[in-house]
């Protein structure tokens, strides 16, 4: 039995679509002009609050409206979180495996709890999350290792994984002293050979008998 940590965006859940819709919608209801996927994409992964000012910065706007565009963005996000948002393919089949196998999950990553959680009821996969450390859950978010090590804690201290997507990830589970299996098709910016990982699949179909293999060694 181990502990598996799951980040969100990019690794459970391809969620870009609607983190982009609802950036458009802030940025109509301020005269600016939209912005296309990819360009939101890229700005994902270090929490809400980070990813509103990396588009401020591309439309050269004062920071002083910060809070107030962030308040807009969450409020055309939570209204619509798992409009466009899907599973990976293959994302509830493993959970169902591992869970199967007495394995323990728990979510951490850096979007605000509630919606995560509202996501996870959305896609039917809330019931294996019993833990969800959000980027509003702690004082710090990722990279910095708290919420990782919060999300351990919180399975009873099991040894364990760390699955996910991005630079951020890896950053988060060295630093917290977790082994990470990063997810190569989520949304990292950089090259895999460049992300320390300790295992890595493109397929939750790989995912069950990658762990086995991981807890057994
Ligand atoms: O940047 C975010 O809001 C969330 O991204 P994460 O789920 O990959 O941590
Ligand atoms: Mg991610």
């Amino acid at each position: 039995m181990a502990s598996i940590i799951f980040d969100l965006d990019g690794t459970l859940v391809d969620s870009a679509p609607d983190i982009h819709a609802a950036v458009n919608l802030m940025l109509a209801e301020e005269g600016a002009a939209p912005m296309d996927l990819a360009q939101v994409c890229g700005f994902i992964g270090n929490g809400v609050p980070v990813l509103v000012q990396r588009v401020m910065q591309a439309h050269s706007w004062p920071a002083e409206d910060h809070p107030r565009l962030l308040s807009r963005f969450m409020t055309h996000y939570d209204a619509a979180p798992a409009e466009l948002t899907r599973l990976y393919p293959g994302v509830a089949a493993a959970l169902d495996r591992l869970a199967a196998a007495g394995h323990r999950f728990a979510l951490c990553t850096n979007k605000p709890a509630a919606t995560s959680q509202s996501i996870l009821r959305h896609l039917s996969i809330a019931g294996h999350f019993p833990v969800i450390i959000g980027g509003d859950s702690l004082p710090q978010r990722k990279p910095d290792p708290a919420p990782l090590k919060a999300a351990f804690n919180a399975l009873g201290g099991l040894a364990g994984w760390y699955i996910g997507d991005s630079e951020v990830d890896a950053e988060t589970a060295q630093a917290a002293g977790a082994p990470l299996v990063l997810f190569t098709l989520g949304y990292r910016k950089t090259p895999v050979e460049e992300i320390p990982h300790a295992a890595r699949f493109d397929s939750f179909d790989q995912l069950p008998a990658l762990l086995e293999r991981l807890v057994a060694e």
